[in-house]
């Protein structure tokens, strides 16, 4: 076979959001760079996962909303229109083309190789063309680096019948275009609670089944307490302490399908969601020529440079190195990877590597913030009082009911929330911020800003929230905590 050898200073293996981030940076840095991808420019994220999820749960939770507002409620009693949203999510999803993820390529100046990608040894990237193109194998060098940015694709439980019962995992979930009128779906996580909000919102009859104890429990206990009453009012049935032993479509692709639980319960429904975590893209990814394992997470250091390669040229960002599986968060990882590979390859003698510095990614241990889109919706950063207990500090929660808020009061009748903040008692500031009530992601960003910021909780005092907003569970938090 013909081998066509191109040499960059950077090749970045997956066109994902952080992909295209790490890509963004190190031609901002001046660094020739070149991207790999196998499938869609934009990766899960744009496709099959963050945005159309978000399109397809917007009209769900809009409409909650407005049912809670009075002289409005009876304005939005009637179904949604599923062909309406769908048609909407398709469109945000460029119906699955990325002519526009092109377009902007060109515009930062970096180059694209269509095909999977498997290191070749050090610094080296094999990519083989896309399956019926012609073509042949490439050979990419990079003079600086090669960055790992593969995500990672839904994890299946290895149960019996699972594979020729072609359930649904996040993919199908995110790109059905019909209803089924009976979903299954299978895990507590974020992925389980929120297709369980959007698929209930659009109409099909949803079992969620937990094989722990309830939704959500790496957030605050309360926030998966709140979700799961509000999808049990709107019809959701959620079964904890329940683990399926084996799944099975006997009639065949247009029949039902059956789950079969511990018990020897069986169920039945149109379709199952297995929404049960993720595993990563590195089974096939020549991670044995470099002398690494393939098929496990990739370990890096705070400036994402993967740990025990000799020579430090390889990085990993995003969902495959474990640290945040967040868009934003390996979006962060990329921008600061891609200036610690800049400033490597200028030959800066000593990175700022120190908390919170340029080339260390702080946020990863200290202040992930996340949304889960739920009704309520869940917003929280940093730790939670479980964790902050368990690293061994001293700290003091402080817990306010959403719905005593002027603001929240006006926002909808009957709104639920709650809010805790976990103060460092020996630091003086906040180190974790929780919401969860309907509107509340857009408060979050406020509550990362003074977990980042380590704003000292007697300067927030000063930090005066607008009357009457949501945010002035702010000011009752403080409130709460003063005495
Ligand atoms: C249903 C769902 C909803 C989500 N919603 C949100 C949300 O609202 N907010 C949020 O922050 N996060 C959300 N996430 C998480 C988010 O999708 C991921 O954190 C994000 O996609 C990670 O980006 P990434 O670039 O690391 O990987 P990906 O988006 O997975 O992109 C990796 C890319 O690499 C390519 N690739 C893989 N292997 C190779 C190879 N060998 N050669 C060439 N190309 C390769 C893939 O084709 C893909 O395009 C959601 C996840 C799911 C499943
Ligand atoms: N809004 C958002 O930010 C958003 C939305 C969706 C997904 N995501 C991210 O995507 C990632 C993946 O989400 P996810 O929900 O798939 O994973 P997860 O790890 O959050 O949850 C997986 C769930 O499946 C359960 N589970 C695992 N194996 C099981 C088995 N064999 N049988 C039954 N249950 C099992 C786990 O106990 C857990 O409840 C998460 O890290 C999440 O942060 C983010």
């Amino acid at each position: 076979m013909n081998q066509a050898t191109d040499e960059y200073d950077v090749v970045v293996l997956g066109a994902g959001p952080v992909g295209e981030n790490l890509a963004d940076r190190t031609r901002a840095a001046g660094l020739s760079t070149v991207i790999v991808e196998r499938e869609l420019v934009g990766g899960e994220c744009s496709y099959w996962a963050c945005v159309p999820s978000k399109s397809l749960l917007r009209p769900v939770l809009a409409r909650a909303e407005a049912r809670r507002v009075p002289g409005l409620r009876q304005a939005v009693d009637g179904p949604l229109s599923a062909a309406e949203v769908f048609a909407h999510r398709d469109k945000q999803v460029g119906n699955w083309t990325d002519g526009g993820a092109l377009t902007w390529l060109e515009s930062a100046g970096i180059d694209l190789v269509r095909g999977h990608g498997r290191l070749a040894g050090p610094q080296r990237v094999a990519v083989t063309p896309p399956d019926g193109s012609d073509g042949d194998e490439r050979v990419l060098t990079a003079r600086h680096a090669v960055a790992v940015c593969t995500g990672t694709r839904a994890a299946l439980p290895d149960l019996p019948g699972i594979a020729e019962a072609r359930p649904w995992t996040s993919r199908e979930a995110t790109s059905s275009a019909t209803v089924p009128e009976r979903l299954v779906v299978v895990g507590g996580g974020v992925v389980a609670a929120e297709m369980a909000t959007a698929w209930n919102g659009l109409g099909s009859r949803v079992t969620v089944l937990v094989r722990g104890s309830g939704l959500l429990t790496r957030i605050e206990p309360f926030a998966g307490e709140l979700v799961a009453e509000t999808l049990r009012e709107a019809g959701v049935e959620i079964r904890t302490g329940t683990s399926v032993k084996g799944v099975a479509r006997p009639g065949g692709a247009a029949g039902p399908v059956t789950v079969t639980l511990e018990n020897g319960e069986r169920l039945e429904a149109d379709e199952v969601l297995f929404a049960t975590g993720r595993t990563p893209h590195t089974e096939d990814l020549g991670l044995e020529t470099v002398g690494l394992e393939p098929g496990g997470w990739l370990t890096v250091d705070e400036t994402c440079r993967v740990r025990d390669v000799p020579g430090g040229w390889l990085y990993a960002a995003g969902d495959v190195n474990h640290r945040a599986l967040l868009t934003h968060q390996g979006k962060y990882q990329a921008r600061i990877a891609g200036a610690a590979i800049g400033a490597r390859a200028q030959g800066v003698p000593l990175l700022e590597t120190d908390r919170w510095g340029a080339h260390a990614t702080t946020a990863d241990e200290a202040a992930v913030p996340q949304v889960v889109f739920t009704d309520p919706e869940v917003a929280a950063v940093g730790l939670t009082a479980e964790q902050a207990e368990a690293e061994g500090r001293s700290i003091r929660v402080v817990d306010y009911d959403m719905g005593q808020v002027e603001g929240a009061v006006l926002y909808g009748d009957g709104y639920r929330g709650r809010a805790r903040m976990v103060v460092d008692l020996d630091r003086g500031h906040l180190i974790g911020v929780t919401f969860v009530g309907p509107g509340v992601a857009e408060l979050l960003h406020s509550a990362t800003v003074a977990v980042v910021g380590e704003v000292p909780i007697e300067r927030l005092w000063h930090a005066v929230p607008s009357f009457p907003t949501v945010s002035e569970v702010w000011l009752r938090l403080l409130e709460a905590y003063r005495g």
